[in-house]
């Protein structure tokens, strides 16, 4: 049985707990320090405390996961050696907060995987990005990679100062596409649909290009192109969505260098 210590059962916290807590061979203890947090914890299964001194006394964790902002990552990390053995697994989904940052707190033994989710963890959907320390042994990523594995998609990086690009793509990434939803329905109520129908066209158009661009494989430049036909509707459309001044590549290029820029701030908070 893996003892799994989840600390913080927030936004990204609970949307992994969700998909987790139905896993087999796998015990799951939350510690939040939110009353209703925690009874949301609970109400999936999983025990749920409001401090790592809470925790029962014999409870050995073998993977510690933090999920708190990263402003309070040096505190949970810190608590997390009253339960985690030499050998165990740190595992931390805050954005900015480095493996060396972590290892101040961590002290020598523990092997750390700092990743990179998203909240489509909660369906199982994630899209998850790991870094792991130089200590962390073959069965530290395979213990990462069958938690993470499922709650998405995951990828293992070598270099960990991409993780700052990758926290602005696919960590914040879902909340470009909700604002997109909702920028893409405003549109077509503006144009005169109802908002539940102009709401409905918006996400089955969003999912269906998504999973068409997954399951063909082919260049999106391509599927683009077969949409476009000539003189038509599309090129209509895509003649304001490219321009290049103040298109979406050029919105798209701000945006995901902002993300950037503060995923290093918070790193050096
Ligand atoms: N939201 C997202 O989509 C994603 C978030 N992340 C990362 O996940 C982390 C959490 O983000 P998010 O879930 O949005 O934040 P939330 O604020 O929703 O959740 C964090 C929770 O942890 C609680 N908490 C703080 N300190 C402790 C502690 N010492 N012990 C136990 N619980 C504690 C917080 O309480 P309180 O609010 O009272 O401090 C809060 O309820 C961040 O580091 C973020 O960078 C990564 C990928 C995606
Ligand atoms: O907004 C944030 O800082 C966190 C990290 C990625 C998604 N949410």
């Amino acid at each position: 049985m893996t003892q799994v210590l989840l600390i913080g059962a927030g936004n990204m916290g609970f949307a992994m707990l969700r998909t987790w807590i139905g896993m087999e061979g796998h015990r799951f203890a939350v510690v939040e320090v939110n009353e209703s947090l925690r009874q949301r914890a609970e109400s999936v299964g999983a025990q749920a405390y409001d401090a790592v001194s809470d925790l029962p006394v014999d409870l050995a964790a073998n993977v510690v996961v933090i999920a708190t902002k990263p402003q309070a990552v040096a505190d949970a990390v810190a608590d997390s050696r009253a339960v985690l053995g030499q050998d165990g697994l740190l595992m931390s989904v805050a954005a900015g907060i480095t493996i060396d940052g972590m290892r101040q707190y961590a002290g020598e033994g523990p092997a750390i995987v700092r990743c990179m989710p998203n909240t489509p963890a909660a369906i199982g959907e994630g899209m998850v990005v790991c870094c792991a320390s130089a200590n962390a042994r073959s069965s530290d990523r395979a213990l990462a990679l069958s938690l993470l594995s499922a709650i998405g998609r995951v990828a293992f990086i070598e270099n960990e100062s991409l993780m700052d690009a990758v926290t602005a793509m696919s960590g914040s990434g879902p909340a470009y596409v909700f604002h997109l939803l909702e920028a893409f329905s405003a549109a077509g109520v503006a144009a005169g649909l109802p908002e539940d129908l102009a709401m409905t066209l918006a996400k089955q158009t969003v999912f269906g290009a998504a999973k068409l661009a997954l399951a063909s494989g082919a260049d999106p430049a391509v599927l683009r192109e077969q949409v476009t036909s000539a003189h038509g509707t599309t090129a209509a459309a895509l003649s304001v969505l490219m321009n290049p001044e103040v298109g979406l590549a050029v919105l798209f290029r701000r945006a995901v260098e902002a993300a950037r820029h503060r995923s290093l701030e918070l790193g050096a908070e």
